[in-house]
């Protein structure tokens, strides 16, 4: 009999033993009901036995993949782990050893069946699991490189809630025993062998009442691997620690108490290893294993015949004594040679599948649960976990200099970029002139600027020359002035992108001109025709375009007004009749930068920290860290806000370096209250983290969350009205634009940098509603999906 009621899974004597007979087809369905029968059977154990259990598992069925494309790791699994034990998880690779420790440590949730550790439900208040209670070491090293061997323990001890001393102590024990380097040398710069023996060395700092290990001694020599034995027997001998191990040396499980052979989502047995050696009688627990597995593949073969059977009425072939199996001749079906990485299987396709029994509702005694002091219920927050979490942070942040200056060094860059690069006006662009009132050589040709061309007696005028007067006028806006001969040689050069802009002024300009200014009655169209300065512009650039239409119109105005000013006339006298008043807000000349200055601010403190906590959060949960910082018990809320106090620092520091670099040495306009002007950068860089955060439980890798980054980049910054106002959308975008994170702060920040407005002004309050809100709906979403998103 099995020592514990794993009835269904566990092969048995019984099993073995009546297997010695000839099997025919009925004794094989004799034998299948009365299997059934057995595991439909109720469960000695009760819910208070297994509650005494360190562990628990009943009935566990995990599976990965789609309802219709399963992968079934875990198939109606039974796991008692007696307190005080050490129990050898063994099975091939890939059997789902590490799917069942997470499980247990509440990581990883069942499609059905229940787990019970430590007399609770992983993740059920007041269970402690997560939590101090467990020493988790996972497979993977999951820690931090740029961290001492020293800090990394402090900080696992921390987080127990060790106090330091207690922990130095704790580490000089454990340097001797797991033979560590000097504990100042940085983890990046161990061997491999060393980086897991520091894992070991943290799950072990806080003698926790149940340790987990996944392949502790991976790369670890023989004499280490025994002193690491010898060391657990020594902490199970009183009973108050338990210890589940997992290996793929198989012969090293000998001082366990307990083994459980894994294979095809079960157990094959879960005897003491000096029993599974005397009932299979075999020298080593490897042969056990394999005489197992040939049972179960024959127990495999012979259910799956049946149905042929049925049909074809074949007498199958007698099972053999499994302790006088040879395995030489038996095929041990998928396995083969060593145990361990060299054995391949799947549960794909396997024919078994354990009943899910569900347990009686009332059969289940409530949770204790624990009483919260008002604190605990107002701060959701540790303070020792916060220390210890803080404490690596900053140190993560801080001790990588390249990092830093880097973090540092792209604010300013981006800064100094968009001042020097966008929103100066474009000088020197080439104009192809045709004059042909003129006949200088010299595109500025000569005219009397000091000379009023009115008669001040008869008051009659006669302009000679104008388009010398107005090319002078617009050679001070665009002075690249390139004469050509005729109209067909400047059109050609302009066609092939020598001008931007051809403009031609007729023999009789300037008399034209004057003859529709001063005789609009007896002008005729000719006349009309040769008073104009012909333009043909390249309109491929919209802005060029716009700019170069402006001057063109500008410096007539300017030549006018010059003109009115030497003939002692009112100056507006000649322009046309709209006069442009002082602007409201913003300067005489509006500035593109002005304008789009409050945009990129917030867009560069938006994305740097998107970047940086997206970066850092997916770098620990890639490395298993996030996920071992969870099994020792803190909290996704107690993670997000660690980071937010020390990306914090760095992002003051960005905010307060974009802004100067803006303000102080590019003289951006700058109206408004600065407190509120900073606060709201501040803020906007604190949505950003907090949508790093979202990307980091989204995205399972750095490229995804590249993609989702970039991706929400561009809509961001093309919907927020950096680049084209709001107004001139389609209006269901500017609905989705005034909803995004960026477009109300940007309009925000703009109102009070150029208009001056502060606070109690709507268009400035909302964008730091909207911020706001944002700030609160990532936060929520990243907690929940830190909570919720297992496995
Ligand atoms: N997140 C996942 N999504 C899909 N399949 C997964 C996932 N994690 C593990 N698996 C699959 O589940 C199976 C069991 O994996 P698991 O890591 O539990 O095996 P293991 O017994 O611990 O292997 P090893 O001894 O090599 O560590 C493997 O086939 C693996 O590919």
């Amino acid at each position: 009999m099995p020592a514990y009621d794993n009835e269904g899974a566990t092969i048995s004597m019984e099993d073995v033993r009546e297997i010695d007979r000839p099997i025919t087809i009925s004794t094989i369905e004799e034998e299948l009901i009365a299997r059934r029968n057995r595991m439909f059977k109720t469960q000695k154990s009760t819910v208070a036995s297994r509650r005494q259990q360190a562990v628990c598992v009943r009935r566990a069925h995990k599976r990965y993949g789609t309802a219709k494309n399963p992968n079934v790791i875990l198939d109606g699994l039974n796991m008692t782990v007696a307190k005080g034990s050490i129990y050898g998880l063994l099975g091939a690779s890939g059997c789902g050893k590490t799917t069942l420790l997470s499980c247990i440590v509440g990581r990883r949730r069942l499609n059905s069946g229940e787990i019970w550790v430590l007399g609770g439900k992983p993740g059920s208040p007041g269970s402690g699991v997560p939590g101090p209670r467990i020493g988790y070491m996972p497979q993977e090293v999951a820690l931090f490189g740029e961290f001492s061997i020293r800090e990394t323990l402090i900080y696992f001890g921390w987080i127990a809630n060790m106090s330091t001393p207690q922990v130095e102590e704790r580490i000089d024990f454990l340097i001797k025993l797991l033979q560590l380097p000097n504990p100042t040398r940085q983890v990046k710069n161990l061997s491999g062998g060393q980086q897991r023996r520091t894992s070991l060395a943290a799950a072990l700092i806080h003698d926790p009442e149940l340790l987990i290990l996944d392949e502790p001694t991976v790369g670890v020599d023989p004499v280490l691997r025994q002193s690491i034995w010898d060391h657990l027997v020594d902490i199970t001998k009183e009973g108050r620690t338990t210890v589940i191990i997992t290996t793929h040396y198989i012969d090293e499980t000998k001082q366990a108490n307990m083994i459980g052979l894994m294979r095809g989502g079960r157990f094959l047995a879960e005897e003491s290893p000096s029993e599974l050696i005397s009932r299979y009688n075999a020298e080593s627990l490897e042969e056990v294993f394999l005489k197992l597995s040939v049972l179960q593949n024959l127990g495999k073969r012979r259910r799956s015949s049946i149905l042929a059977d049925v049909v074809e009425k074949v007498e199958l072939p007698t099972m053999p004594d499994p302790s006088a199996i040879d395995l030489e001749e038996a095929e041990v079906g998928e396995i083969s040679g060593e145990f361990g990485d060299n054995v391949s299987m799947s549960s794909k396709g396997r024919v078994v599948v354990a009943p899910d029994l569900p347990i009686p509702v009332e059969a289940i005694p409530p949770e204790e649960k624990p009483k919260r002091t008002k604190m605990e219920m107002i701060m959701p927050m540790k303070w020792h976990h916060m220390k210890a979490l803080i404490w690596k942070n900053f140190w993560s942040l801080f001790r990588n200099f390249g990092v830093l200056a880097f973090i540092m060094g792209l604010p300013i860059s981006q800064m100094v970029l968009f001042c020097l690069a966008i929103g100066h006006y474009p000088v020197g662009l080439p104009i192809a002139v045709v004059n042909y009132e003129s006949h200088s050589s010299d595109p500025l040709c000569y005219y009397d600027q000091k000379k009023c061309p009115q008669d001040r007696s008869t008051y009659d005028w006669h302009l000679t020359n104008f388009s010398c007067r107005y090319l002078d006028f617009l050679s001070k806006r665009q002075s690249n002035l390139i004469l050509y001969p005729n109209t067909e040689e400047a059109m050609s050069e302009a066609a092939h992108g020598k001008a931007r802009v051809v403009l031609v002024f007729p023999a009789n300009f300037s008399t034209c001109l004057q003859e529709r200014i001063t005789n609009p009655r007896r002008t005729d169209d000719y006349t009309i025709m040769n008073s104009d300065v012909e333009i043909h512009m390249d309109n491929t650039d919209k802005q060029v375009e716009w700019m170069l239409s402006r001057d063109l119109q500008l410096a007539f105005m300017d030549a006018t007004q010059e003109l009115a000013k030497i003939c002692q006339l009112p100056s507006r006298m000649m322009s046309i009749p709209v006069h442009f008043n002082e602007p409201i807000y913003g300067l005489d000349e509006a500035n593109f930068t002005d304008f789009a200055g409050p945009g990129v601010i917030l867009t560069i403190i938006f994305f740097l920290a998107v970047a940086l906590t997206s970066g850092s959060m997916l770098a620990e949960r890639n490395e298993g860290i996030l996920e071992r910082t969870l099994v020792s018990g803190i909290t996704g809320t107690e993670i997000l806000f660690s980071h937010v106090t020390v990306q914090m620092l760095v992002m003051i520091a960005q905010s307060v370096i974009v802004l100067v670099i803006g303000f102080v040495f590019f003289g951006l306009t700058m109206r408004g209250p600065i407190g509120w002007v900073t606060f709201l950068t501040l803020i906007t860089g604190l949505c950003g983290m907090t949508f790093g955060f979202v990307v980091s439980c989204v995205c399972d890798t750095d490229r995804t969350a590249t993609y989702l980054a970039l991706g929400s980049f561009l809509p961001m910054v093309l919907l927020c009205g950096i680049i084209w106002p709001v107004e001139g959308m389609h209006l269901i975008l500017q609905w989705i634009s005034y909803i995004l994170p960026l477009t109300k702060s940007t309009e925000s920040l703009r109102s009070m940098l150029q208009r001056g407005w502060t606070i109690n002004v709507p268009t400035v309050y909302s964008g730091f509603i909207s911020t706001g809100i944002w700030i609160a709906i990532y936060l929520t979403t990243s907690i929940l999906l830190l909570k919720f998103k297992k496995g």
